[in-house]
């Protein structure tokens, strides 16, 4: 069915919780993942302090998975662009940071990666429902961006359903990402939400097998996905 194919669940460790001095053997660790995600954190937009543009120009080399990079910075519109150019195939800025973010999206779409919107948990989506268009991702953070480890905040699921049902709405082909506290106990309550990209930090790199811990996650969030209702139909 046509639907499988597009609603196929993605997988995307989070190299957050890989060890930093192997970067490239944990990125590689993962291959069969669909991206690698990598967050980037400036210390001013969130409390933390993590990689840039030489470290994402450097493991676009290092890996064939694709890199979708989360950046949690101030000013990306003067950033994102960057990421592109250091090999980047996704790019994900937090709305709350961008000073014009319908720009910034065809700027990155332009210089040829996937445009991606992050909320933090407290941000809504409905004031943003006529930028989806822009969009080719947008990312619901389950957690307060800064920490890998965290526990899922739950109150996350009726804003997932709601955007699900707005993508549905305008008829989008808008991937819809989820980021922190995924797991195996939590990735099918996403995946009945309507979330169809999930990224698993420590879920991933705190197993004893990384590759076979990407597995079970896609395995459990597509069976949830196809017996969802948000799914039916397509
Ligand atoms: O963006 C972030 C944290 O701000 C995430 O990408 C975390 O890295 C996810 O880690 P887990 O919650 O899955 O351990
Ligand atoms: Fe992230």
């Amino acid at each position: 069915m046509a639907w499988q194919a597009w609603h196929m669940a993605q997988i995307n460790p989070s190299i957050l919780s890989a060890d930093f001095a192997r970067l490239a053997e944990e990125a590689r660790a993962v291959e069969g993942a669909d991206w690698l995600h990598v967050d980037v954190m400036d210390n001013h937009f969130v409390p933390n302090l993590t990689l840039g543009v030489p470290v994402v120009e450097s493991l676009s080399r290092a890996t064939d998975t694709p890199l979708d990079c989360h950046l949690m910075i101030e000013d990306p519109d003067r950033w994102a662009p960057q990421y592109v150019e250091a090999g980047a195939g996704s790019v994900t800025f937090h709305v709350e940071a961008a000073a014009a973010p319908v720009r910034l999206a065809r700027e990155i779409r332009a210089k040829g990666a996937r445009a991606s919107m992050a909320l933090r948990p407290a941000t809504p989506i409905e004031p943003f429902e006529d930028l989806l268009p822009e969009l080719d991702m947008l990312l619901i953070m389950t957690v307060e961006p800064g920490f890998g480890g965290q526990a899922f905040l739950d109150v996350m699921l009726p804003k997932i359903r709601r955007t699900r049902e707005l993508i549905s709405k305008h008829g989008l082909e808008l991937w819809l990402q989820v980021d922190g506290g995924v797991s195996a106990s939590t990735i099918e309550r996403c995946a009945e939400a309507g979330a169809d990209v999930f990224v698993a930090g420590s879920a991933v790199y705190g197993a004893d097998d990384p590759a076979e811990a990407v597995r079970v996650l896609r395995d459990k969030a597509d069976r949830a996905t196809a017996s969802a209702a948000w799914a039916c139909g397509h």
